[in-house]
């Protein structure tokens, strides 16, 4: 058999005739050379295996990344994202009424939205909720609620009013109708102590929505949360829309006014049809641990003590409590008077509707006199201590005039703060019980 290199490199009559010397030398030099070039020819090959492999990672991570990109923008806490969860939200969506309405409620989870939002489906509007479920209460209400509104088969999408890429998706999803943007940071005293989440709710987050409906195409008319707070230090009673209010005495009160002049804004240059409710401390059942008749009730049933704030010279504070299923009939009649938005993809072809109603009960109720009614319904006597109202961004009193919403949505509130306390304290004492176990959880 031949040798290897005489196979490869076949000799010619001549190279036969070389002594054995210089044979045995080129053998050598032969033996050296195509070592290094198989050596050379094996390296190369590595090297190409290697750079491929390097180029499919790589490929691959690109992939894998774009991904968990898409994956971990939609996943705020849960499963999102997918078909499934867009399955969710296009039945969430179905209307079943004729002229009915496809609403995008956001703050779903809240005390206002989940009412809201029941009112609606109930009737066979399209509800889709959001809702961040962030921790400023006790999320574990929060999540009942849910559980409440997705036994009515409501799907809220846990997310944030902040994430743009999460509206676009959902406006892609469905042609909304109309919002009812109830999202934000609540709270009057809370302001002092967490200054920076009224700016990320109540103004970053309700641009962020009004860039969506303005680019939206159709434009949704949009009803939005304002608060009785926005009149401020206004002494002219009771508070009409037209009164001045440019003296908020809290960040709370100063973002609901400024979130007042950024939907004109949005109203004059784009078309957005736009609604303001200014509510009047909205109270009931499945309400805000952290306001007052809430914490007093809690506390009175603890036998834990309450602190009643008084005004100056000894004057009782009061404010204009509204029941619940009044604000929500509010809501409705203002989704269903609102007119059009008249632009679309941004541009506006046409003067909107740019509305403010006051959302009150007319009839102000002192806070002794709410621990009052509270002591009766509870069959306890309440701890007292009585201070002085701490500058704190509280107002004195509020006192709504309901005229105009009489007069253009049909608005009437029918539940006075005895009823609507009765049936607020028989929700607490089935939610939490006598023994309080979930109350204490409560976090304030
Ligand atoms: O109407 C509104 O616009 C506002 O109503 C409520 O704000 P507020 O009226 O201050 O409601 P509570 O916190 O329940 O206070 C009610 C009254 O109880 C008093 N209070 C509160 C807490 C407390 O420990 N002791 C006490 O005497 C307050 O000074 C106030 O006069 C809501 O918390 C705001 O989100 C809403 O925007």
């Amino acid at each position: 058999m031949p040798p290897l290199e005489e196979e490869l490199f076949p000799s010619t009559p001549g190279k036969i005739k070389i002594d054995r010397l210089h044979h045995n030398m080129m053998n050598r030099t032969f033996h050296r050379c195509f070592a290094s070039t198989s050596t050379m020819f094996l390296w190369a090959l590595f090297l190409i295996a290697l750079t491929a492999s390097y180029l499919s990672f790589q490929g691959f991570v690109a992939s894998g990344s774009r991904y968990l990109q898409h994956t971990s923008s939609w996943s705020h806490g849960g499963s999102i994202g997918g078909l499934h969860w867009e399955k969710q939200i296009r039945s969430s969506a179905q209307i079943r009424r004729s002229n009915g309405l496809s609403v995008l409620v956001t703050g779903a989870a809240g005390f206002v939205g989940t009412h809201v939002s029941l009112a609606l489906q109930k009737r066979g509007d399209g509800v889709v909720g959001i809702d961040n479920f962030n921790d400023y209460y006790d999320p574990s209400l929060k999540k009942a609620r849910r559980a409440m509104l997705e036994s009515h088969r409501i799907f809220i999408v846990e997310g944030d009013i902040n994430d743009r890429r999460l509206l676009a998706k959902l406006f892609d999803i469905v042609a909304f109708t109309h919002v009812m943007h109830l999202a934000a940071q609540a709270g009057v005293r809370y302001a002092m102590e967490n200054p920076n989440s009224y700016i990320h709710s109540n103004i970053a987050g309700l641009v962020t929505l009004l860039e969506q409906c303005k680019s939206a195409d159709p434009q949704p008319a949009i009803v939005w949360a304002s608060s009785s707070s926005v009149y401020g230090l206004n002494d002219k009673v009771p508070f009409s829309e037209a009164d001045q209010t440019d003296q908020p005495a809290s960040l709370y009160a100063a973002t609901k006014k400024a979130g007042e002049e950024i939907t004109h804004t949005y109203n004059h240059i784009y078309g957005l049809s736009i609604t303001g409710l200014r509510f009047f401390t909205v109270y009931g059942p499945w309400g805000r641990p952290d306001m007052a008749y809430f914490s007093f009730t809690r506390n009175i049933l603890q036998g834990k003590p309450i602190t009643v704030y008084r005004g100056k010279n000894r004057v009782d504070l009061a404010r204009d409590f509204t029941y619940i299923d009044d604000i929500v009939k509010g809501c409705v009649a203002s989704l269903d008077t609102a007119g059009k938005s008249t632009g679309s993809g941004g541009k506006k072809k046409g003067p909107a509707p740019y509305r403010i109603y006051n959302l009150g009960n007319t009839s102000p109720v002192t806070v002794p006199a709410l621990v009052s009614i509270l002591e009766k319904n509870l069959k306890m006597k309440a701890k007292k201590n009585v201070m002085e109202m701490p500058g704190n961004g509280d107002v004195p009193f509020t006192h709504a005039n309901i005229s105009l919403a009489q007069r253009e949505l049909g608005y009437k509130p029918r539940t006075d703060l005895s009823t609507g306390l009765r049936k607020f304290v028989r929700w607490y004492l089935s939610y939490y019980g006598h023994n309080h176990d979930k109350g204490n959880s409560v976090n304030l």
